[in-house]
């Protein structure tokens, strides 16, 4: 009976698709939706449809493909959904039926996002939904994911279920959404996606949505799409940027970056405030010293490094917070919903106009106000200006006031100096940022060898820049006037970048990754997720082993301190010049590798393995000597030139010797140089350890004196009451108690000390300790002993009361006290 009322109740609807308005359509209840979703819509506070939601409710209603395209934060969350749950609410879609609906977003957080208004506005149907994300648990997805009628997932972890979970498949699926479509269709999540679509019927209903929407039309045909409208909201708006949002752009010197982000934070304490930067290892690293600068409001770092608890947990906490800065990378660049944002700050450079947009439309969400400030460096500035102008983004050129700038540098030196670990995170910031740059596509904008190195790792507290050896390549490369790598042309070279750039913002992009479909497709950026990036390496973000989802993150996680060390080994290669003060050292780019400044394992590396190293980039680069060969008389071969003639060197460096030249003075000469330093280490060391000796003796002869004294002023004394501990002699009668049997502890101390010296002098002394066993059976055989035997023969024990020490201590008092 219910079930025919359904039915009639979704005929009257369906029949009324063919008559919707658009332009009458004023209210959600103006649309032939049903009675559920508009209870949810309405308990959901939303009431009248947006201008999105308007225009394209109808036609996806009706079953069309949708194209959807309007400025951040004007709701095209809904948008979708309403679709969605009608599409479903249609067919009377039950656990059974499987997946109906499936909804793919670039990141985890803007798919929980949607998860959640799913969740409010759906509440009243009867699908189950599912999260399906990277970094969860995958044995309860699993377990869950066949009988789910509508999931929100990221692409690699959708691919990852279709390959391995036997029981999951979509071959019923009625309706597929790609929000953030242009972001999902990009190069990054190419093959993932590729892979999904052939798993999915071609008769299904594809809607998709973005603020920059897709027109190519090889993406429209990659997924089938049929016939679709075309909805631009805003494509005769004068900007493609929301109108509450006001855009100023300031140009600064790279050094001076640093200085700038904490006067901005400086001044605007009771703000809410998010700051982009260009990759993982920068937010990392800037998020440390900016919690220990003190800005005075609170920070949260926001990245694809982190695990997936870590990351729902700032997500959720800058929501709640009122006034605080979210250091993030573009992870948190699309579609999240943050409410009240005030500021968005890009402090790099965003790698295009869309970018841009995207980043911006955190703050100036659906009629609020915001504004937004880029932070470009002067080689940035025309070409990116100039990119936002072609897109229709309104912005303002502003001046930072000089005197308002307040340095930080020599903090920032100081925290370095202090702590190893926060060196080294300099350092991969310092490459991890050059190496973004480095990797992207349009060069009118970004030069990685504009940049004034020395001055920004400055700006970093880094007391010397780390070389980096990609810089002398692309260097070389200029120089001989080839095409940098962003510059290559192909789809090779494209996947090969943006695998680079994968790793550039934090995701991964291994070799291991290319095996399988669902090994592979992932790791467009730190954005997502099939593989999850996991573990990241600070500890104040770290979660606990308890935490780690089961199964794929620990693979994961050995990525990541792959990743980690492979910015470590560029950390090696890089590195600065040595002072080359007999300037016996060619001029080799790549070999004078020393970093003075990084730790003392770089710098004390075996000089065979150098030498070694040497050898095998000269073999790289093919040096060929050339030879001269003559022939004698009997055809045997001989070589002229180089000479054969050997030097003579110590047996056992032999195989480090050339083999082809004569005395070789530079060799010679280097040797000379290694020795000398050799000589003047053993000899500093030897005058540390002679100095710490000296030392050691002068306080034993203190010790000594001390202890003269003290049994001297003891001698006069007479047994001291006051001076009662807790220990107990073992007497038989404990009423008779006499508290001269009452150890001394200045004894003790003394005793102590004495053991301590013999100790130190080597000679073996037994070590007294109140657990002593002989003590204690000296103390067990009972008796009243006199203090001096005690002292003589061995330290007194404590007697178990069966109290605790205060109580003894009272008990003690109490004894003394009825004594007295
Ligand atoms: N009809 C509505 N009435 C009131 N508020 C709405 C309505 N639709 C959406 N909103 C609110 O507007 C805000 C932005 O919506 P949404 O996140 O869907 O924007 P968006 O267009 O997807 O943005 P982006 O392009 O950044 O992803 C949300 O806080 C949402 O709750």
């Amino acid at each position: 009976m219910l079930v025919s009322i359904e039915r009639e109740n979704i005929k009257r609807l369906v029949d009324k698709y063919s008559e919707i308005n658009v332009k009458d359509a004023v209210k959600f209840s103006d649309f032939p939706v049903s009675k559920k979703t508009l209870k949810g819509l309405m308990e959901a506070q939303y009431r009248q449809p947006t201008e999105i939601q308007r225009q394209t409710i109808g036609f996806a209603l009706q079953g069309k493909d949708v194209l959807g395209a309007a400025k951040t934060g004007s709701g095209k969350t809904l948008a979708f959904l309403i679709p969605v749950l009608e599409c479903l609410y249609r067919q009377q879609w039950m656990a059974e039926d499987g997946l109906g609906a499936l909804i793919i977003s670039p990141t985890r957080e803007l798919a929980y996002q949607t998860f959640e208004v799913l969740r409010k506005v759906g509440k009243n149907h009867e699908f189950s939904a599912g999260l399906i994300i990277g970094g969860k648990d995958l044995q309860n997805e699993l377990e869950r994911i066949h009988r789910t009628n509508i999931i929100i997932c990221t692409p690699g972890r959708l691919l990852q279920h279709m390959d391995e979970t036997s029981t999951f498949h979509a071959s019923n699926l009625q309706i597929l959404v790609l929000d953030e479509a242009d972001r999902i269709l990009d190069m990054g999540f190419a093959d993932t996606m590729n892979a999904i679509v052939e798993n999915l019927p071609k008769t299904r209903q594809t809607l998709l949505f973005s603020a920059t929407q897709t027109k190519s039309v090889k993406d429209l045909a990659r997924l089938s799409l049929k016939d679709p409208e075309y909805i631009w909201v805003h494509e005769k708006a004068k900007f493609s940027t929301p109108a509450t949002l006001e855009q100023n752009y300031v140009v600064c010197e790279l050094q001076q970056k640093v200085n700038m982000l904490f006067s901005f934070m400086k001044s605007h304490l009771q703000k809410k405030v998010i700051v982009f930067f260009a990759c993982c290892k920068e937010v990392q690293y800037m998020f440390r010293v900016f919690c220990r600068l003190r800005p005075g409001l609170p920070i949260l770092a926001l990245h694809g490094k982190q695990q997936q608890m870590k990351r729902m947990e700032v997500y959720n906490d800058f929501i709640r917070k009122k006034a605080a800065v979210l250091f993030a990378t573009d992870i948190a660049a699309r579609g999240l919903d943050f409410p009240a944002v005030n500021w968005v700050l890009q402090f790099d450079c965003p790698e295009d106009a869309s970018t841009y947009i995207h980043r911006v439309g955190r703050t100036a969400r659906y009629k609020e106000g915001g504004e937004a400030l880029l932070v470009l460096l002067p080689s940035e500035e025309k070409g990116m200006i100039a990119q936002l102008q072609e897109r229709k983004v309104p912005i303002n050129k502003i001046q930072v006031n000089p005197e308002k700038l307040t340095a930080v540098q020599q903090k920032l030196e100081a925290f370095l100096a202090q702590e190893k670990e926060q060196k080294e995170r300099a350092q991969r910031c310092f490459v991890s940022y050059l190496r973004s740059v480095y990797l992207m596509k349009n060069k009118d904008v970004f030069d990685v060898l504009q940049l004034p190195l020395e001055q920004y790792a400055a700006s970093l507290g880094l007391a010397v820049a780390p070389r980096v050896r990609f810089l002398s390549n692309a260097r070389k490369r200029k120089e001989g006037g080839e095409a940098g790598p962003a510059d290559e042309q192909g789809d090779d070279s494209d996947r090969e970048l943006q695998s680079f750039r994968a790793q550039v913002r934090g995701g991964k992009n291994t070799p291991a990754a290319t095996k399988s479909a669902t090994e592979s497709q992932e790791e467009p950026s730190e954005e997502e997720d099939a593989k999850e990036e996991s573990g990241d390496s600070d500890e104040e973000e770290e979660e606990g082993p308890a935490d780690r989802p089961a199964g794929l993150s620990f693979a994961l996680d050995e990525d990541d301190d792959e990743d980690q060390d492979e910015d470590l080994r560029d950390l090696d290669l890089l590195t600065v010049k040595r002072r080359d003060i007999f300037r016996l050292e060619e001029e080799d780019d790549d070999e004078d590798v020393k970093d003075s400044d990084l730790d003392d394992k770089a710098k004390k590396k075996p000089d065979k393995e150098s030498r070694f190293k040497e050898a095998k980039k000269a073999m790289k680069r093919n040096f060929k000597v050339n030879t001269k060969m003559t022939f004698t008389d009997d055809g045997e071969m001989v070589q002229q030139w180089p000479p054969l003639q050997r030097t003579a060197v110590p047996a056992g460096q032999e195989e480090e010797d050339d083999g082809v030249s004569g005395i070789n003075m530079e060799e010679a000469r280097e040797r000379l140089r290694r020795e000398d330093q050799e000589f003047d280490k053993q000899e500093y060391s030897r005058k540390v350890k002679q100095k710490h000796r000296e030392k050691r003796l002068k306080e034993k002869a203190e010790r000594r004196e001390a202890s003269k004294r003290q049994k001297e002023e003891q001698k006069g004394e007479s047994d001291s009451e006051e001076e009662a501990v807790a220990y107990l002699d073992h007497g038989d009668d404990e009423e008779e108690f006499d508290p001269s049997s009452l150890p001394d502890p200045d004894k003790h101390v003394v005793s102590e000390s004495e053991d301590r010296d013999r100790d130190d002098s080597g000679k073996g002394a037994r070590k007294r300790s109140y657990s002593d066993s002989s003590s204690e059976s000296d103390l067990a055989s009972g008796g009243k002993r006199t203090r001096k035997e005690d002292a003589t023969e061995t330290a007194p024990q404590p007697l178990d009361t069966g109290l605790s020490l205060a109580e003894d201590e009272e008990l003690v008092l109490h004894l003394l006290r009825n004594k007295s």
